[in-house]
């Protein structure tokens, strides 16, 4: 497939950053949530991001944008070594997900930016390093169709 590397870069309307719609998330650092400038993304903006982050979802719940993404396990413990691999991610970049481990084996993670009450870069920046971490033993494998 022509992968078109779209190089026009956007400033974000009410967003803090510009980036470029072929950047890769996983390259990046998120920053303080503290910013003075933060606000959070348009949902028409979360649209344009969403596939960039390969099979998180986009959520709106009760007007809060959030990403969010699950995974049955193989075994409790096997959920929470997922949990714990998250939070080397999510502490190393000060930016933190909420995690959920429910009827034993299914992990569902939601990420926002709770100091703007939406979406901002940070979030898709944190779900693209998720992505990159080995989960794959810790999965149950999907059933033979
Ligand atoms: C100063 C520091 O950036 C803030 O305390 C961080 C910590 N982790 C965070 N994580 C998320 N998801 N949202 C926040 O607003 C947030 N704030």
């Amino acid at each position: 497939m022509n992968h078109v590397a779209l190089s026009s870069s956007r400033k974000l309307r009410g967003g803090f950053r510009t980036f470029s719609t072929s950047e890769d998330f996983s390259a990046k650092k998120c920053v303080p949530c503290n910013a003075k400038d933060l606000r959070p993304m348009t949902e028409e903006t979360a649209n344009e991001l969403i596939s960039r982050v390969p099979e998180w979802n986009l959520v709106n719940e009760s007007g809060v944008l959030k990403l969010n993404r699950s995974w049955k396990v193989k075994s409790f413990l096997k959920g929470l070594e997922l949990f714990r691999l998250v939070a080397e991610v999510a502490e190393s970049e000060g930016h933190h997900p909420d995690l959920h481990l429910v009827g034993w084996n299914n992990v569902t993670i939601e990420i926002w930016t709770h100091a703007v009450g939406g979406l901002t870069e940070n979030d898709f920046i944190l779900a693209a390093k998720i992505n990159g971490l080995p989960l794959q033993d810790l999965l149950r494998r999907k059933a033979k169709s």
